[in-house]
């Protein structure tokens, strides 16, 4: 549709899109981008962008003191809100059930067929699983918009194949970017703005009234929060867009994934300050991986070994799921489990082994009364829900029941104890290997994809970048005996690239964007100081 620019951009006069001319094509071509969607963007952005670069400083400040080496600890401070009884608000009806959510991307026809599979949710990812190119950002909005308006289909280019929404789909609920991102496609008063906020906005706008209409409501998926002060800002931006948009306090509501080391300290405080709109917690469990190497980046006694070793029943990763489900029930909120990584394999024999795996990781969860979980893809849906229901019964929907009150209290000696296993040379190797392909597929616009077997995203690539980086600055010795330092790793890494070029073959590899990825992953392991996220270079490739 063809829509004004001029009105689409002085309705909201402090917002101006950025990008190339083709971006504001696109910009100027979609119906989710309207004044309406402007007007509550600059009106968000003016109310709370100050906060969120606050809110940053605070991290960085959080993280020198830990540099120094100091540990992350439950806040003396916030002792009353731990302390204290008080519960949630009540659960959404549609949302008592999420034995089993299903995670994917925005695209077209993955989001048909995600709310078309047997999970009782799917997450649609602008986060993890989504390169934030302009375009797959809009699209996105618009599958969502058309999946919610119960208007959708698709026909395949490749295939011919024909997709259609069903009737009776999943509960969606949508995942913003993180508060660390900005969208540099839109500036308000002259800034990047937080990308969150423009994810939040543009979904929230365009939908809130379909969604009320049919008997759900506007559901997020909080990711990366480090703070109970972040959660207080979006208890605030819900409060505000409510009363804006003149709806019943706590209409939206959202679920904030636990996945960084700080905020496993906070998840009491996070819960109260959200406690109107919040439903659950979820077990964000590749981000916290990542975030307890980058959180303790320069205390040499917690490296971890390699990353096949930190699996869910190792004790800081079991701590750390028994307490989220333990604090979560005694407020009233549902604990949602974590993805499993694993995707099916066409060979029967490996199939089998990986829904056994797949099962085992679920019970673990469902085990310490977890409420449900996620999956990265709908051949998994069934077993994991066979796994829940061991546990669930017959004659509920969650585990909120299960208190785990007779448990001794999760110290944070436990959440920060790092786990046993080996350090290897297959190990880097290994992480360089998943690294060069998934930077390589990111950066050509695809930020969720199968690598040997594994579902890979930003999350678990951080792993692999930030550990390496790691064992380089502590000059770890393996378990062969090799140091390892930057010329150890610059070798493996032009081998693996080597590898890698055998295993796609030269004609993929002429004309992918290995060496680039190669060069940007360098870059990362070999640097000084360690970078945040690895999106922040990436996205100048990716918008280059
Ligand atoms: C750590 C975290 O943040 S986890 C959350 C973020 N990560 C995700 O959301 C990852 C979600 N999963 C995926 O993106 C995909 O499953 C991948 C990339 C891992 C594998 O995808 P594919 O290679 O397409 O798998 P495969 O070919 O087996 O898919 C079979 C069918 O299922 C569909 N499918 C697979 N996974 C999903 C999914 N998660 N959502 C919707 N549809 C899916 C495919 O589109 C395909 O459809 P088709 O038969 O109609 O063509
Ligand atoms: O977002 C999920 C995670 O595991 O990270
Ligand atoms: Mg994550």
């Amino acid at each position: 549709m063809a829509i004004n620019t001029i009105d689409k951009i002085t309705t909201a006069s402090s917002l101006v899109i950025k990008g190339s001319h083709q971006d504001r094509i696109v910009a100027e071509q979609s119906d989710v981008l309207m004044p309406g969607t402007f007007s509550l963007i600059e009106k968000v952005c003016e109310n709370f962008a100050d906060e969120v670069a606050h809110l940053l400083k605070a991290r960085a400040q959080k993280q020198l003191s830990i540099d120094k080496g100091e540990l992350p600890h439950f806040l003396p401070d916030t002792q009353k809100v731990r302390g204290s009884d008080w519960r949630i608000a009540s659960i959404p009806h549609d949302l008592l059930d999420r034995r089993v959510e299903l995670a994917g991307p925005v695209d077209r026809k993955r989001v048909i067929n995600g709310l078309n599979a047997n999970a009782k949710v799917f997450m649609a990812d602008f986060e993890d699983a989504l390169t934030p190119s302009w375009q797959q950002l809009i699209s996105g909005q618009e599958n969502l918009r058309d999946a919610i308006n119960g208007d959708m289909d698709y026909t395949c280019p490749e295939t011919n194949q024909y997709y259609q929404l069903k009737a009776d789909s999943a509960v969606l609920m949508c995942r913003v970017r993180g508060l660390h991102m900005s969208e540099m496609h839109m500036a308000f008063k002259g800034e990047a703005i937080p990308a969150a906020f423009f994810d939040f906005c543009v979904y929230f706008h365009n939908n809130y009234l379909k969604l009320l209409e049919k008997g759900t409501a506007p559901y997020f998926y909080i990711p990366k929060l480090e703070s109970h002060l972040e959660a207080r800002l979006w208890a605030k931006i819900f409060s505000f867009v409510e009363e804006r948009y003149c709806l019943r306090p706590g209409t939206i509501k959202c679920t904030c994934l636990i996945e960084t080391l700080p905020a496993v300290f906070e998840m009491d405080e996070i819960l109260y300050e959200l406690r109107s709109n919040i439903v659950a917690l979820n077990c964000g469990r590749w981000d916290y991986i990542f975030s307890y190497i980058k959180t303790l980046k320069n205390h040499k006694d917690r490296i971890l070994p390699d990353r096949q070793a930190v699996t869910m029943d190792a004790s800081l990763m079991s701590a750390y799921s028994r307490l989220l489900v333990k604090t979560c029930h005694k407020r009233g909120a549902m604990a949602i489990g974590g993805m499993a990584a694993c995707i099916p394999s066409e060979m029967a024999a490996d199939n089998e082994k990986i829904l056994t795996q797949v099962f085992n990781d679920k019970q673990v969860e469902a085990h310490h009364g977890h409420d449900g979980t996620w999956v990265a893809h709908e051949g998994l849906i069934d077993v994991s829900i066979a796994a829940f229901e061991q546990y669930i019964g017959e004659n509920h929907a969650n585990q909120l029941h299960v208190t785990r009150d007779v448990d001794a209290p999760i110290s944070a000696k436990e959440l920060l104890m790092p786990c046993q296993g080996e350090r290897t040379e297959a190990g880097i190797r290994l992480n360089l290997h998943i690294a060069l392909q998934y930077i390589q597929a990111w950066i050509n616009g695809q930020a969720s994809v199968p690598i040997y077997g594994l579902m890979e995203d930003a999350a678990t690539a951080e792993i692999a970048r930030t550990s390496i980086w790691q064992w380089i600055k502590h000059q770890v010795s393996l378990s062969n005996g090799q140091i390892v330092t930057k010329l150890l790793v610059k070798s493996m890494l032009i081998e693996e690239l080597a590898k890698v070029k055998q295993e796609v073959g030269v004609n993929e590899f002429t004309h992918g964007r290995y060496t680039e990825a190669a060069v940007l992953l360098e870059n990362m392991v070999l640097a000084d100081e360690l970078i945040g996220f690895l999106t922040e270079p990436a996205s100048n490739l990716l918008i280059a």
